[in-house]
């Protein structure tokens, strides 16, 4: 549990923040004023996002909540995720965008599309205003589904990326499985339910927001069918094996995270998106 931290030090931390300092010079004050090293931290910390919250609450902005990130990313090139070592291709804080390399095998990226095969069929968007799914020219992939937990392979894919990601399992959609014909897209979107759409009531009860999307790549497409953040001009190939992860701290455009899949040009694109939910998704 943290501390309980005075108003009168909240204060003085704000203030020093506002006037330039930045946060990790306000921790030896603290100290040389009787705080241990993680209380000063702590408090710190809840000083700036009590101040953030507020300001983001007074522009009108819904509030920051956390988002899943793997531990110890600091410039790691290699990242463990249980039962098995993950590399990082890139990683960018604004949109927060990690590509990974090897979070697949090609055995279980095989599996996964052999498994779907037979049970694909037309994708759809939310209906902003009910909440239903709706076919929609902008989506014109097909997909299917896994449960959580529902075979084998889906069970590890699922505890590598809790491992990776820092995240519970139960957070977790179904998996879903995409595959793009030629042509097919999916144009730019968010991932996360519009608080202003009546049709994301529904879908919030059952876990809260979307905080986080992880887009595995099942095959490599000959032409097309990168996944391209449009505002920052930023495009990931498709390349069997490896993903792309992006969260998002809160449901705003803010967070630069509009993405889409772009057409395939020739071939197809196999792909396996994991959705995060703010709590446990049952
Ligand atoms: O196809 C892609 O690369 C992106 C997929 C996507 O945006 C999604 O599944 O939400
Ligand atoms: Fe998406």
């Amino acid at each position: 549990m943290s501390r309980q931290v005075p108003p009168q030090t909240i204060e003085w931390i704000v203030e020093q923040a506002r006037n330039g300092h930045p946060p990790e010079t306000l921790l030896k004050p603290l100290i040389d004023n009787g705080w241990d090293e993680d209380g000063a931290i702590d408090a710190v910390e809840q000083a700036m996002r009590g101040y953030l919250d507020a300001h983001a609450r007074d522009s009108g902005l819904p509030p920051s909540v956390p988002v899943p990130s793997p531990i110890e990313l600091n410039g790691a090139s290699v990242l463990d995720a249980g039962d098995r070592q993950v590399h990082v291709l890139a990683n960018m804080l604004l949109p927060r965008v990690i590509v990974f390399g090897g979070l697949l095998d090609v055995a279980e990226c095989d599996e996964l599309m052999e498994l779907s095969r037979a049970t694909l069929k037309r994708s759809t968007v939310l209906d902003a205003e009910t909440g239903g799914d709706q076919v929609h020219d902008d989506r014109t992939s097909a997909g299917t589904h896994f449960a959580r937990g529902g075979n084998a392979l889906v069970s590890r894919i699922e505890a590598r990326i809790a491992t990776l990601l820092d995240w519970p399992v139960e957070n977790g959609e179904a998996t879903q499985i995409l595959r793009y014909g030629v042509g097919a897209q999916y144009k730019p979107h968010h991932d996360y339910f519009d608080p202003d759409w009546s049709g994301s009531a529904g879908p919030l009860k059952r876990g809260g927001q979307r905080v986080a999307s992880l887009v595995m790549y099942l095959n490599t497409p000959e032409r097309g069918g990168a996944t391209t953040f449009p505002e920052v001009n930023f495009e990931v190939a498709a390349v069997k094996g490896n993903a792309v992860f992006f969260s998002y701290d809160r449901p705003h455009a803010m967070t630069r995270t509009l993405h889409g899949g772009a057409p395939v040009l020739a071939g197809e694109k196999w792909i396996a998106t994991k959705w995060l939910r703010e709590r446990r998704h049952d």
